[in-house]
Protein backbone atom coordinates (compact mmCIF):
# COMPACT_ATOMS: atom_id res chain seq x y z
CA UNK A 1 0.00 0.00 0.00
CA UNK A 2 1.32 3.32 -0.82
CA UNK A 3 1.64 5.48 1.80
CA UNK A 4 -0.45 8.82 1.78
CA UNK A 5 1.54 12.71 2.17
CA UNK A 6 0.31 14.69 4.95
CA UNK A 7 -0.12 18.25 4.13
CA UNK A 8 -1.33 21.49 4.81
CA UNK A 9 -2.63 24.32 2.46
CA UNK A 10 -2.50 28.19 2.58
CA UNK A 11 -5.49 28.14 0.63
CA UNK A 12 -5.51 31.94 0.84
CA UNK A 13 -6.84 33.49 -2.57
CA UNK A 14 -6.27 29.92 -4.01
CA UNK A 15 -9.84 29.14 -6.32
CA UNK A 16 -10.99 25.86 -5.26
CA UNK A 17 -14.08 23.71 -7.02
CA UNK A 18 -16.81 21.84 -5.03
CA UNK A 19 -19.22 19.65 -7.17
CA UNK A 20 -22.33 18.91 -5.63
CA UNK A 21 -24.06 20.64 -2.89
CA UNK A 22 -25.43 18.67 -0.40
CA UNK A 23 -24.37 17.59 3.40
CA UNK A 24 -20.90 17.04 2.70
CA UNK A 25 -20.29 20.01 0.83
CA UNK A 26 -22.31 21.72 3.80
CA UNK A 27 -19.62 20.67 6.12
CA UNK A 28 -16.50 21.22 4.05
CA UNK A 29 -17.31 24.51 2.78
CA UNK A 30 -17.14 26.63 5.67
CA UNK A 31 -13.49 25.31 6.65
CA UNK A 32 -12.51 26.16 2.86
CA UNK A 33 -13.67 29.51 3.23
CA UNK A 34 -11.72 29.56 6.69
CA UNK A 35 -8.72 29.19 5.20
CA UNK A 36 -9.56 32.32 2.55
CA UNK A 37 -10.40 30.00 -0.75
CA UNK A 38 -12.52 31.40 -3.48
CA UNK A 39 -15.29 28.69 -3.55
CA UNK A 40 -17.15 28.05 -6.76
CA UNK A 41 -20.14 25.28 -5.91
CA UNK A 42 -21.32 23.58 -9.62
CA UNK A 43 -24.71 22.03 -8.08
CA UNK A 44 -28.11 21.54 -9.48
CA UNK A 45 -29.25 22.34 -5.56
CA UNK A 46 -27.66 23.89 -2.80
CA UNK A 47 -29.10 22.87 1.39
CA UNK A 48 -30.07 25.84 3.06
CA UNK A 49 -26.74 26.31 4.90
CA UNK A 50 -24.99 26.62 1.16
CA UNK A 51 -27.66 28.89 -0.37
CA UNK A 52 -27.15 31.18 1.98
CA UNK A 53 -23.53 31.53 1.48
CA UNK A 54 -24.54 32.18 -2.02
CA UNK A 55 -27.21 34.66 -0.97
CA UNK A 56 -24.57 36.70 0.45
CA UNK A 57 -21.90 36.22 -2.03
CA UNK A 58 -19.11 34.42 -0.02
CA UNK A 59 -19.54 31.47 -2.62
CA UNK A 60 -20.17 31.51 -6.38
CA UNK A 61 -22.96 29.14 -7.16
CA UNK A 62 -23.08 27.52 -10.86
CA UNK A 63 -26.98 26.06 -10.82
CA UNK A 64 -26.72 23.22 -13.00
CA UNK A 65 -24.63 19.39 -13.61
CA UNK A 66 -21.29 19.06 -13.43
CA UNK A 67 -19.73 19.39 -16.90
CA UNK A 68 -17.01 17.51 -17.85
CA UNK A 69 -13.57 20.08 -17.78
CA UNK A 70 -15.41 22.52 -15.07
CA UNK A 71 -12.25 21.80 -13.24
CA UNK A 72 -9.82 23.29 -15.53
CA UNK A 73 -7.62 25.66 -13.88
CA UNK A 74 -8.98 25.44 -9.82
CA UNK A 75 -6.01 24.71 -7.51
CA UNK A 76 -8.11 22.13 -5.74
CA UNK A 77 -11.09 20.37 -6.30
CA UNK A 78 -13.90 18.54 -3.98
CA UNK A 79 -16.01 15.81 -5.81
CA UNK A 80 -19.09 15.40 -3.53
CA UNK A 81 -21.62 14.69 -5.35
CA UNK A 82 -23.80 10.93 -4.43
CA UNK A 83 -22.83 9.43 -7.59
CA UNK A 84 -19.61 7.83 -6.98
CA UNK A 85 -18.63 7.43 -11.30
CA UNK A 86 -18.86 11.43 -11.46
CA UNK A 87 -16.53 11.57 -8.70
CA UNK A 88 -13.91 9.26 -10.25
CA UNK A 89 -14.81 11.10 -13.81
CA UNK A 90 -13.96 14.51 -12.13
CA UNK A 91 -10.58 12.79 -10.55
CA UNK A 92 -9.29 11.13 -13.93
CA UNK A 93 -9.71 14.53 -15.77
CA UNK A 94 -8.29 16.74 -13.50
CA UNK A 95 -4.38 17.53 -13.29
CA UNK A 96 -4.66 18.07 -9.98
CA UNK A 97 -5.62 17.78 -7.21
CA UNK A 98 -9.11 15.74 -6.19
CA UNK A 99 -10.77 14.83 -2.83
CA UNK A 100 -14.01 12.61 -3.32
CA UNK A 101 -16.95 11.64 -0.96
CA UNK A 102 -18.07 8.30 -2.12
CA UNK A 103 -16.36 5.38 -1.58
CA UNK A 104 -13.71 4.45 -3.58
CA UNK A 105 -9.80 2.81 -3.54
CA UNK A 106 -8.49 5.30 -5.01
CA UNK A 107 -9.39 8.82 -3.66
CA UNK A 108 -6.43 11.14 -4.48
CA UNK A 109 -7.16 13.47 -1.25
CA UNK A 110 -8.61 12.37 2.01
CA UNK A 111 -9.24 15.17 4.54
CA UNK A 112 -7.90 14.48 8.28
CA UNK A 113 -10.19 14.94 10.98
CA UNK A 114 -9.07 18.33 12.35
CA UNK A 115 -9.59 20.38 15.88
CA UNK A 116 -8.18 23.79 16.50
CA UNK A 117 -6.45 24.48 19.53
CA UNK A 118 -4.74 27.10 18.10
CA UNK A 119 -1.83 28.04 17.36
CA UNK A 120 -2.21 23.72 17.45
CA UNK A 121 -4.06 22.01 14.77
CA UNK A 122 -4.62 18.29 15.79
CA UNK A 123 -5.12 16.36 12.49
CA UNK A 124 -5.50 12.76 12.49
CA UNK A 125 -5.78 10.55 9.42
CA UNK A 126 -5.29 6.93 8.91
CA UNK A 127 -3.89 4.75 5.86
CA UNK A 128 -6.37 2.86 4.80
CA UNK A 129 -8.93 5.86 5.67
CA UNK A 130 -11.48 4.94 8.40
CA UNK A 131 -13.92 8.22 9.29
CA UNK A 132 -15.29 7.02 12.79
CA UNK A 133 -11.16 5.89 13.63
CA UNK A 134 -10.28 9.27 12.99
CA UNK A 135 -13.05 11.19 14.53
CA UNK A 136 -12.32 9.03 17.78
CA UNK A 137 -9.14 9.39 17.81
CA UNK A 138 -9.16 13.12 17.37
CA UNK A 139 -11.40 13.69 20.05
CA UNK A 140 -9.73 11.40 22.23
CA UNK A 141 -6.21 13.33 21.50
CA UNK A 142 -7.62 16.88 21.70
CA UNK A 143 -9.03 16.15 25.42
CA UNK A 144 -5.60 14.63 26.41
CA UNK A 145 -3.95 17.57 25.15
CA UNK A 146 -6.77 20.11 26.72
CA UNK A 147 -6.25 18.16 30.28
CA UNK A 148 -2.59 17.76 30.16
CA UNK A 149 -2.74 22.35 29.26
CA UNK A 150 -0.92 21.81 26.01
CA UNK A 151 -3.01 24.20 24.34
CA UNK A 152 -2.35 27.10 26.76
CA UNK A 153 1.55 25.69 26.84
CA UNK A 154 1.60 26.01 23.07
CA UNK A 155 0.08 30.21 23.10
CA UNK A 156 2.57 30.85 25.50
CA UNK A 157 5.60 29.36 23.80
CA UNK A 158 4.40 30.99 20.22
CA UNK A 159 4.26 34.40 22.09
CA UNK A 160 7.91 34.10 23.64
CA UNK A 161 8.77 32.79 20.11
CA UNK A 162 7.55 35.69 18.17
CA UNK A 163 8.91 38.22 20.70
CA UNK A 164 12.46 37.25 19.79
CA UNK A 165 11.53 37.17 16.00
CA UNK A 166 10.71 40.71 17.07
CA UNK A 167 13.86 41.55 18.50
CA UNK A 168 15.96 40.07 15.83
CA UNK A 169 17.62 36.98 18.30
CA UNK A 170 19.15 34.54 16.12
CA UNK A 171 17.47 30.91 15.28
CA UNK A 172 19.59 28.91 17.56
CA UNK A 173 19.73 31.03 20.17
CA UNK A 174 15.94 31.29 20.16
CA UNK A 175 15.79 27.32 19.89
CA UNK A 176 17.86 27.17 23.65
CA UNK A 177 15.52 29.48 24.69
CA UNK A 178 12.21 27.23 23.87
CA UNK A 179 14.04 24.22 24.81
CA UNK A 180 14.50 25.77 28.67
CA UNK A 181 10.98 27.18 28.41
CA UNK A 182 9.72 23.55 27.81
CA UNK A 183 11.65 22.25 30.08
CA UNK A 184 10.70 24.40 32.76
CA UNK A 185 7.16 23.75 31.49
CA UNK A 186 7.66 20.01 31.71
CA UNK A 187 8.99 20.12 35.22
CA UNK A 188 6.24 22.43 36.66
CA UNK A 189 3.77 20.40 35.34
CA UNK A 190 5.66 17.38 36.49
CA UNK A 191 5.11 19.04 40.37
CA UNK A 192 9.28 18.87 40.31
CA UNK A 193 9.70 22.48 40.81
CA UNK A 194 12.93 21.76 43.12
CA UNK A 195 14.33 20.74 39.67
CA UNK A 196 13.64 23.75 38.03
CA UNK A 197 16.31 25.80 39.53
CA UNK A 198 19.19 22.99 38.85
CA UNK A 199 18.09 23.33 35.35
CA UNK A 200 17.52 27.12 34.57
CA UNK A 201 21.33 27.08 36.04
CA UNK A 202 22.40 24.45 33.68
CA UNK A 203 20.32 25.24 30.41
CA UNK A 204 19.63 28.55 30.48
CA UNK A 205 21.57 30.91 32.86
CA UNK A 206 23.25 32.97 29.62
CA UNK A 207 20.16 32.52 27.40
CA UNK A 208 18.19 33.79 30.10
CA UNK A 209 20.30 36.43 31.23
CA UNK A 210 20.75 37.35 27.37
CA UNK A 211 16.71 37.39 27.28
CA UNK A 212 16.23 40.00 30.01
CA UNK A 213 18.85 42.04 28.47
CA UNK A 214 16.63 42.31 25.06
CA UNK A 215 13.45 42.35 26.79
CA UNK A 216 14.14 45.16 29.78
CA UNK A 217 17.04 47.40 28.04
CA UNK A 218 15.26 50.52 26.71
C1 LIG B 1 -11.96 8.99 2.87
C2 LIG B 1 -12.62 10.24 3.44
C3 LIG B 1 -12.65 11.15 2.24
C4 LIG B 1 -12.99 12.55 2.56
O1 LIG B 1 -14.18 12.85 2.65
O2 LIG B 1 -12.08 13.31 2.67
C5 LIG B 1 -13.99 9.99 3.99
C6 LIG B 1 -14.90 9.16 3.41
C7 LIG B 1 -16.13 8.76 3.94
N1 LIG B 1 -16.74 9.26 5.06
C8 LIG B 1 -17.90 8.57 5.30
C9 LIG B 1 -18.79 8.78 6.37
C10 LIG B 1 -18.69 9.80 7.34
N2 LIG B 1 -17.66 10.70 7.45
C11 LIG B 1 -17.93 11.55 8.47
C12 LIG B 1 -17.09 12.59 8.88
C13 LIG B 1 -15.79 12.87 8.49
N3 LIG B 1 -15.14 12.21 7.49
C14 LIG B 1 -13.89 12.67 7.35
C15 LIG B 1 -12.92 12.23 6.47
C16 LIG B 1 -13.04 11.30 5.47
N4 LIG B 1 -14.20 10.70 5.12
C17 LIG B 1 -11.90 10.85 4.63
C18 LIG B 1 -11.08 9.79 5.39
C19 LIG B 1 -10.08 10.34 6.36
C20 LIG B 1 -9.31 9.25 7.04
O3 LIG B 1 -9.90 8.28 7.55
O4 LIG B 1 -8.06 9.31 7.06
C21 LIG B 1 -13.59 13.73 8.38
C22 LIG B 1 -12.54 13.18 9.32
C23 LIG B 1 -13.08 15.03 7.81
C24 LIG B 1 -14.05 15.70 6.89
O5 LIG B 1 -14.60 15.11 5.98
O6 LIG B 1 -14.26 16.89 7.12
C25 LIG B 1 -14.95 13.96 9.05
C26 LIG B 1 -14.85 14.05 10.59
C27 LIG B 1 -16.07 14.76 11.18
C28 LIG B 1 -15.71 15.71 12.24
O7 LIG B 1 -14.82 16.53 12.08
O8 LIG B 1 -16.42 15.66 13.26
C29 LIG B 1 -19.19 11.22 9.03
C30 LIG B 1 -19.88 12.06 10.07
C31 LIG B 1 -19.42 11.81 11.47
O9 LIG B 1 -18.44 11.16 11.74
O10 LIG B 1 -20.18 12.31 12.31
C32 LIG B 1 -19.65 10.09 8.35
C33 LIG B 1 -20.90 9.30 8.61
C34 LIG B 1 -22.00 9.93 7.80
C35 LIG B 1 -23.23 9.09 7.76
O11 LIG B 1 -23.28 8.05 8.44
O12 LIG B 1 -24.12 9.53 7.04
C36 LIG B 1 -18.06 7.61 4.28
C37 LIG B 1 -19.16 6.63 4.22
C38 LIG B 1 -20.20 7.14 3.24
C39 LIG B 1 -21.15 6.06 2.84
O13 LIG B 1 -21.19 4.97 3.44
O14 LIG B 1 -21.88 6.31 1.87
C40 LIG B 1 -16.95 7.76 3.42
C41 LIG B 1 -16.63 7.00 2.18
C42 LIG B 1 -15.68 5.86 2.46
O15 LIG B 1 -15.53 5.44 3.60
O16 LIG B 1 -15.08 5.42 1.50
N1 LIG C 1 -16.72 12.12 3.00
C1 LIG C 1 -17.62 12.09 3.94
O1 LIG C 1 -17.37 12.60 5.01
C2 LIG C 1 -18.95 11.47 3.67
C3 LIG C 1 -19.22 10.95 2.45
N2 LIG C 1 -20.44 10.49 2.13
C4 LIG C 1 -20.61 10.10 0.72
O2 LIG C 1 -20.75 11.35 -0.02
C5 LIG C 1 -21.88 11.31 -0.87
C6 LIG C 1 -22.59 12.65 -0.86
O3 LIG C 1 -23.17 12.79 0.42
P1 LIG C 1 -24.17 13.97 0.75
O4 LIG C 1 -23.53 15.28 0.58
O5 LIG C 1 -24.78 13.64 2.05
O6 LIG C 1 -25.28 13.77 -0.42
P2 LIG C 1 -26.40 14.77 -0.85
O7 LIG C 1 -27.41 13.98 -1.61
O8 LIG C 1 -26.84 15.62 0.30
O9 LIG C 1 -25.66 15.77 -1.87
C7 LIG C 1 -25.30 15.45 -3.17
C8 LIG C 1 -25.25 16.75 -3.96
O10 LIG C 1 -24.67 16.53 -5.23
C9 LIG C 1 -25.45 17.19 -6.23
N3 LIG C 1 -25.23 16.52 -7.52
C10 LIG C 1 -25.69 15.32 -7.91
N4 LIG C 1 -25.26 15.04 -9.16
C11 LIG C 1 -24.49 16.09 -9.57
C12 LIG C 1 -23.77 16.40 -10.75
N5 LIG C 1 -23.75 15.55 -11.79
N6 LIG C 1 -23.12 17.58 -10.79
C13 LIG C 1 -23.14 18.43 -9.76
N7 LIG C 1 -23.81 18.19 -8.63
C14 LIG C 1 -24.47 17.04 -8.52
C15 LIG C 1 -26.88 17.10 -5.72
O11 LIG C 1 -27.70 18.07 -6.31
C16 LIG C 1 -26.63 17.37 -4.23
O12 LIG C 1 -26.57 18.76 -3.99
C17 LIG C 1 -22.75 10.18 -0.33
O13 LIG C 1 -23.38 9.54 -1.42
C18 LIG C 1 -21.80 9.29 0.43
O14 LIG C 1 -21.38 8.22 -0.42
C19 LIG C 1 -21.43 10.50 3.05
C20 LIG C 1 -21.23 10.97 4.32
C21 LIG C 1 -19.96 11.48 4.73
Amino acid sequence: MVKRYPVYLDLSRRTVLVVGGGNVASRKVPALLESGAIVTVVSPSLTPDLLELARSGRIRWVRRRYIAGDERRFSLVLALTEHPDVNTGISARSNGFVNQATPSAGNPVALPFVQDHSPLLVSVGSEPPDPLLVRETGEFLGMKLREAGIPEYAREHALLRQILLDSGWARPDIRKVLETFSLEWALRSAGREDRLVQYRERLGEIVYRKLEDSLFTP
